[in-house]
């Protein structure tokens, strides 16, 4: 499914925080959302998902605007992995993936064999099977980050909005999840931090300054030495990474 933004602005009293910010995500595609901590990357995913209407502008997932999709029905398509989602305490890892079988339920029906299969086919996915009885609390920052991932592969969606998805995640499984992302073959729009996984794993990267779009394009379009200096402030060397083409950026820290 693709998803369209057209000119969305949102901000809090006089401060913009999303500035005219338009872009089209293709059926499929992988898109990486970069910027500098409060450029408005957790604020842009918001919109997009439909979890915070804009001021101006609007969102087209399929063609349809969403602003007119009630959310149960928005909840069936699009699936929303935030920064540190907070999830009830007394619960197992099983209970909370189930979560995401929410808009798939009516009330009065019971639990189905598809949902069940959505369920293990997700506690697969990020590789939490083995935990599924373990209570939630007692899991480590980065299990918890998967088992949310988790929960949102169970909504089966069209479209995956993922805030840092590998927060707290050792690099064997930053990479894994993105890898996985991309394979799923699902539309996805990915806020990112660490610009080397973008390049490896995005299909196209947007680079948010100040709430405003400031670069938009393959990855070897956009990271240049000069975009990260003048962006993110720093000094770099981008090379080859030896992965089709993609860009390798090195620090300089002298
Ligand atoms: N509800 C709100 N009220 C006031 N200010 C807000 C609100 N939501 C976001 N902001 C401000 O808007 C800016 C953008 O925040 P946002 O979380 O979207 O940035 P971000 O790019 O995701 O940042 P980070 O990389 O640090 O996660 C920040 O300065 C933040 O303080």
């Amino acid at each position: 499914m693709s998803v369209v933004a057209r000119n969305l602005r949102w901000g809090v009293k006089r401060r913009i925080i999303v500035a005219d910010v338009s872009l089209t995500v293709a059926p499929g595609e992988t898109l990486g959302l970069i910027g500098p901590n409060g450029s408005g990357k957790s604020s842009l995913l918001r919109l997009l998902a439909g979890l915070r209407r804009p001021h101006v502008g609007q969102v087209e997932i399929n063609g349809q605007d969403i602003s007119g999709v009630p959310r149960r029905a928005l909840a069936r398509q699009v699936a929303f992995v935030q920064q540190n989602a907070a999830t009830d305490t007394n619960v197992t890892v099983r209970d909370v993936v189930r979560l995401g079988r929410t808009p798939h339920r009516s009330p009065l029906a019971g639990w189905s064999e598809a949902d069940e299969l959505a369920v293990s086919t997700a506690l697969d996915q990020v590789g939490m099977k083995g935990h599924r009885a373990q209570s939630w609390q007692t899991l480590s920052g980065g299990e918890r980050q998967r088992v949310h991932i988790a929960r949102a592969l169970a909504q089966t969606p069209n479209v995956m909005f993922l805030d840092e998805p590998t927060n707290h995640l050792d690099i064997h499984h930053q990479i894994e999840i993105l890898r996985m992302v991309r394979d799923l073959g699902l539309t996805s729009i990915v806020a990112l931090h660490d610009l080397n996984l973008a390049a490896l794993f995005c299909d196209r990267i947007v680079v948010l300054e100040g709430g405003a779009v400031r670069a938009c394009g393959t990855p070897a379009e956009v990271l240049t030495q000069d975009l990260l200096r003048a962006v993110f402030r720093v000094e770099t060397d981008v090379g080859a990474s030896g992965v089709a083409g993609r860009p390798h950026i090195r620090f300089k820290t002298e």
